[in-house]
């Protein structure tokens, strides 16, 4: 990916490679990044990560000047402890956020010499360069940083910006967290099986290879719906309309999922703070 390589920042500080800090790690080397303008930063950092740093060539917990761009990738509730991140952070420094409920300012409270922040929300399959995240500027972002962070996040997979900061904590709701309401859906599908005879082992691999494939053919299906590709499952009368019945009452996966979504932004929105 030469044009997103080109805007790679030249510096780069990934603070915090746990789940979602290491699923961008790799993503992002995946996609060109020169590991020596790469400094990963995890006072946990495992075996794995040790053994990445070295196969790769970046630096892990060596000392770190203050970049052009630095990932914040720890949890929210570890934000009021990481105080040795705020030297990090001067006016050339791009803070980027992945904090779930942390608002804008509250990481500006915490690393206050920081130029610019984005606010941003990304997913977990961008480990593997399909992820997708929500991002909103902060105040002062130049050109060049926007850049940077499109770059970023876009090595990943894809964006869209919000101008409204409250709507992250939605975007969380949905396509943060979202990846864990499929994988679940594979469990639920697999217990079904079970329960109508199915062995487990047998059950599991259906319910896994379904979400997979029907994943992969939405990927690869730009020009429908995801309701037209259901309509292509579905005969009248038959199977799957028996099925949809029962999901889509008036108590079905609809109202469900819109709870679970509420659920998640209520919790986006007390970690705020
Ligand atoms: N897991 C996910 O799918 C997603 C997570 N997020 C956000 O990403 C952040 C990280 O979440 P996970 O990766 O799931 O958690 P995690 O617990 O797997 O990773 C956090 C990492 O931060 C490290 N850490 C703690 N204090 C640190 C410090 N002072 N300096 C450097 N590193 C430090 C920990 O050792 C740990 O490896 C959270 O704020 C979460 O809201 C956002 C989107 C999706
Ligand atoms: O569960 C969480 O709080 C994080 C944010 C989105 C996905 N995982």
């Amino acid at each position: 990916m030469p044009a997103v390589a080109a805007s790679f920042p030249a510096s780069l500080v990934l603070a915090g490679a746990g789940k979602m800090g290491g699923a961008m790690l790799r993503g992002w080397l995946d996609a060109g990044l020169d590991p020596a303008t790469l400094a990963v930063i995890d006072p946990n950092a495992g075996a794995d990560l040790a053994s990445l740093a070295a196969e790769r060539g970046f630096s892990l917990n060596g000392a770190a000047a203050a970049p052009e761009v630095l990932v914040l990738a720890i949890k929210p509730q570890a934000l009021d402890e990481a105080t040795a991140l705020a030297a990090l952070a001067t006016p050339q420094t791009l803070v980027i956020s992945i904090l779930a409920g942390k608002s804008i300012a509250d990481v500006k409270k915490r690393l206050p010499g920081a130029g610019a922040i984005v606010r941003a929300m990304p997913n977990l399959p961008a480990s593997v360069g399909r992820g997708m995240t929500g991002l909103k500027a902060g105040a002062g972002l130049t050109e060049t940083q926007k850049k940077a962070t499109e770059a970023l996040i876009g090595a990943t997979g894809g964006f869209e910006w919000v101008e409204d900061e409250r709507l992250i904590d939605a975007v969380t709701a949905i396509s943060g967290s979202g990846p864990a309401y499929v994988f679940y859906l594979a469990e639920c599908l697999a217990k079904a099986g079970e329960a109508l005879g199915l062995s487990p082992p047998v059950a599991a691999r259906l319910a896994r290879a379904t979400v997979e494939g029907a994943g992969e053919l939405l990927f690869q299906s730009a020009d429908k719906t995801p309701a037209q590709l259901r309509e292509s499952v579905t005969s009248p009368g038959g199977t799957t309309a028996a099925a949809l019945e029962v999901l889509m009452a008036a108590d079905g996966l609809e109202p469900l999922a819109r709870r679970a979504a509420e659920a998640a932004r209520r919790r986006a929105q007390a970690l705020s703070g």
